[in-house]
């Protein structure tokens, strides 16, 4: 059986759930027409020879392991868990990282119910914890020397201690809310995890290789163009060096005249650096004003 062979990039992505907005969105940045009709669950791209696979976001590794896909987007936490499991059960496990995304970050956290005393990790010793990722929390009890053992919830994890399930929880945690709502405290940290773009570790084939050439670069542009900003302001001259200093990442600002000004100039500059507030503040009583801090939607260098 051929599998893949149609020329055609497969990319999987989550169906729903956490990264299924931001992983369109960035297909969409990259300028791909995908319409997803209702239930569809292998959307092809009207303007690329691309489709997308619309799956579990557990399933996402798998499917690029095995080259049933070619691409995937799947969180680090998901893909790690999965490449243990299978190297425990002496399967193929191999993939390449091709960037990590700037959405879905979250940490995979042991919590405990909020009346424990805890004094440290010892203080898990023995304990039986709830988790979707018991691969991950067993390398971190062997690398800590502890032991517990572990019970499998694909969901609802936080529930588990107060039915007696479990003492207490390994799950992923972003603003906390959800240990807070079920009377749990975060105790350790065990892994930091952000959506990731995989590949399989073969190289692509002719025509998907083309395909990827021309994708990678236009997820990198939308990537940069992200965390950049473009930066316009009015400067008067003879503080322009303390101006261009004072700009982050200002390597090439572009410094225009101003009609009928001889004595202000305009400054113009792309930041890839985050621009505070306080930068602004600093600018203005250097005499600065017009200060414009706009999005970039695009970037190719
Ligand atoms: N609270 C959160 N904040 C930010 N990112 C999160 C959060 N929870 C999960 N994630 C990230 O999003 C991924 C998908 O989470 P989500 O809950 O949507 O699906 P799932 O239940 O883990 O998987 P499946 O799609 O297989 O049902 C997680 O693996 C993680 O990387
Ligand atoms: O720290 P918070 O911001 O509260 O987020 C953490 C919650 O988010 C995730 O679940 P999700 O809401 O995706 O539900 P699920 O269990 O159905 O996957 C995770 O499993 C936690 O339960
Ligand atoms: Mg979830």
């Amino acid at each position: 059986m051929t599998i893949n062979e149609n020329g055609r990039l497969r990319i999987a992505i989550q169906k729903s759930g956490r990264l299924s907005d931001s992983s369109q969105d960035l297909f969409k940045r990259c300028g791909l027409k995908i319409s997803l009709a209702d239930r569809k669950l292998l959307a092809h791209v009207g303007n690329m020879p691309i489709d997308l696979m619309l799956v579990r976001s557990s399933d996402i590794p798998g499917l690029v392991m095995d080259g049933v896909c070619d691409l995937g987007i799947v969180g680090d936490n998901t893909l790690e868990e999965h490449a243990l499991q299978r190297q425990l059960n002496g399967e193929p496990s191999a993939y390449d990282k091709i960037c990590s995304l700037k959405f879905g970050g979250c940490r995979l956290s042991i919590a405990l119910p909020e009346e424990i005393d805890y004094q440290g990790i010892q203080s898990l010793d023995g304990m039986r914890l709830a988790t979707t990722y018991p691969r991950l929390l067993n390398r971190f009890a062997q690398q800590h020397g502890i032991r517990f053992e572990t019970c499998r919830l694909n969901g609802s994890v936080e529930v588990a201690p107060r039915v007696g399930l479990a003492d207490g929880i390994c799950d992923l945690v972003s603003t906390g809310t959800t240990l807070e709502a079920n009377g749990l405290k975060e105790v350790e940290v065990i892994y930091t995890s952000k959506a990731a773009l995989i590949s399989g570790d073969k190289p692509l084939s002719g025509t998907k290789a083309q395909i990827f050439d021309k994708l990678l670069p236009r997820i990198q542009g939308v990537l940069k163009a992200r965390e950049s900003k473009y930066i316009m302001l009015h400067a008067p001259k003879n503080k322009l060096s303390e101006v261009i200093t004072l700009m982050p990442g200002s390597e090439t600002p572009t410094v225009l005249p101003l009609a009928e000004r001889d004595d202000r100039v305009a400054v113009h500059m792309v930041s890839t650096e985050t621009f505070f507030w306080e930068t602004m503040e600093q600018l203005k009583d250097l005499g600065c004003n017009s200060i414009l801090v706009l999005p970039i939607e695009k970037m190719m260098r």
